[in-house]
């Protein structure tokens, strides 16, 4: 089945839950004053009311305050107890490295597209003379990207393994579409790397500039830790052993400095052109004789699930917005921490609008809850659209995110051909917000493996240094300190299309 990054919602789903009892005056006045002390008003200065939604107010109100009183975990296992394990995989890897011929081919094989698909996918692009990228076009589905052959959003497919169900996020390996490749990776909980191990493309891939290098950099800058490694396309060097080794002993130096642990990053030989070693046994002598290893499948079915912070506060990261009937509308994107249901009021930030979930869904299904982990749908009232954007986040009222211009963060710097000095543009990279910036002050070089002090105030930031800078953006945003979420307190700095630094958010200043 495929799906879409957007998922459309039913609407006006009505709130059936009876877990709370009312909400008070008291409780709004408290948590206004909160908002404005905590931060900067985007448009008109510290303290300015929030917007409390009209539409539905009576009934709605009363679903926001009873929600201590329900235990996430015990509500998890209540709901979710019997679901299988549900992991996010976004595909990375340098341009033409095979990622989408890879995966369709794995979808064939495990079933999920029908054979008369297929047949009709072998005849089409033969007609065009792609019949190369027949697997492909599983997953690339516009026609542009199919006369392309490239990969340019971000598809996604849902495909079951022994133990898990994954939905597979393949983004585009193009340097000018890596915009759509964060948006997706900063939704992932895993990543399959996938390098062409054809001579002189994997080097390609892997020199400075390369999409390799990159997507590595930027999925571990987004918290993701876990990685397989697919030596794709062995068929082009006979099955070589010692080709395997030789990328995979230049590969794991690589992912070690970039922050994988060893035991977390696993390799894998295949080719997704004739589908060897990615659900069957291998039937290729050569590759018999030297890996008795585990396939494809076995190796993503091995991933460990990530932990789900369903008991922090809620935070809901918006990566997409669509109309619906009536006033209300959706948005989708990820819960990144604690759990919501439906009929209670959310906080939308750096807008710092009151608004009612109307219905939340997971894959056009709608639900009562969506937990920490969850790639969802919420329909809101009592909003007007043009008051959410894309990068946005939904919080609890009374637990908000914060909101801020101004931050200071601790960044790597590995990609600047000049080096970054006090003033220096960037674009930051915030979840889905995409938001100029600049680096308004250098606080400090750091030490880079123990975080020691090595230089106040320097001059400028050069590859491979660490450092305490301060970032001002042009308008607030809302964001979170790393220490109290990990999943908003994560930035990065691109400047001409290219990643230049990933960094940690240390203080939010207000
Ligand atoms: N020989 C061989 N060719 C392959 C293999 N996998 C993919 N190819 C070819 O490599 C080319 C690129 O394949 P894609 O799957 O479109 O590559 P991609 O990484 O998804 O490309 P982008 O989405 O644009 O980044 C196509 O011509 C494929 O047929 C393989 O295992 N062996």
């Amino acid at each position: 089945m495929t799906t879409n990054a957007r998922i459309a919602v039913p609407q006006g789903v009505k709130p059936t839950t009876n877990v709370t009892k009312g909400f008070d005056l008291s409780q709004k006045e408290g948590y206004r004053l909160n908002v404005a002390s905590r931060s900067e008003s985007p448009a008109s200065g510290r303290g300015t009311p929030v917007n409390v939604p009209s539409a539905d107010s009576g009934d709605d109100l009363k679903f926001s305050k009873g929600k201590e009183k329900l235990d996430p975990v015990v509500l998890y296992r209540k709901e979710r107890g019997d679901v299988r394990e549900h992991l996010y995989m976004v595909v990375i890897g340098h341009v033409d490295a095979g990622k989408s011929t890879l995966m369709g081919h794995l979808l064939y094989a495990l079933g999920q597209v029908n054979q008369k698909t297929m047949h009709k996918y072998e005849q089409e692009s033969r007609k065009l003379g792609k019949q190369s990228f027949m697997y492909a076009w599983v997953l690339d589905e516009t026609g542009e990207e199919r006369n392309r052959g490239i990969t340019m959003d971000v598809g996604s497919f849902q495909f079951e393994t022994k133990h898990k169900t994954i939905t597979l996020l393949d983004a585009p390996g193009h340097k000018d579409f890596i915009p759509n490749m964060i948006s997706g990776a900063g939704h992932a909980d895993v990543a399959l790397l996938v390098v062409d191990a054809t001579r002189g493309e994997f080097e390609t891939g892997f020199d400075y500039g390369g999409q390799t290098r990159e997507h590595a950099l930027l999925v571990r800058s987004l918290g993701i830790a876990q990685l397989a490694v697919a030596i794709n396309k062995l068929d082009t060097v006979s099955w070589s052993q010692q080709r395997f080794d030789e990328i995979k002993v230049k590969l794991r130096t690589f992912l070690r400095q970039a922050g994988f642990r060893e035991n977390d990053v696993a390799f894998v030989p295949c080719s997704g052109l004739t589908g060897q070693n990615l659900v069957q046994e291998p039937t290729e002598k050569e590759l018999l004789s030297w890996y008795n290893g585990p396939s494809l499948i076995e190796v993503l079915d091995n991933f460990k699930c990530p932990e789900r912070p369903i008991t922090k506060p809620f935070r809901f990261s918006v990566n997409d917005l669509f109309k619906g009937t009536g006033s209300s509308f959706c948005v989708s994107g990820r819960v990144e921490t604690g759990f919501l249901s439906v009929g209670e009021r959310v906080l939308v930030c750096p807008s710092r609008e009151l608004a009612v979930v109307k219905g939340v869904a997971i894959e056009e299904s709608p639900k009562q809850f969506i937990f920490a982990g969850d790639q969802a749908s919420v329909t809101l009232s009592g909003i007007e659209m043009q008051n959410v954007a894309v990068g946005f986040i939904l919080s609890d009222p009374g637990n908000p995110v914060q909101i801020s211009s101004k931050f200071q963060a601790k960044i790597v710097v590995f990609n600047v051909t000049v080096p970054i000095t006090k003033g220096f543009s960037v674009i930051l990279h915030h979840q889905s917000l995409v938001e100029p910036a600049v680096v308004s002050k250098l606080i400090a070089q750091l030490h880079k493996n123990t975080g020691e002090v090595i230089k106040k105030h320097p001059r400028f930031l050069s590859n491979n240094t660490s450092a305490m800078v301060e970032i001002q953006t042009t308008r607030p945003i809302a964001l979170e300190l790393y220490c109290d979420c990990k999943e908003l307190g994560r930035i990065m700095l691109r400047v001409s299309g290219v990643t230049i630094a990933a960094g940690l958010i240390m203080k939010i200043i207000l």
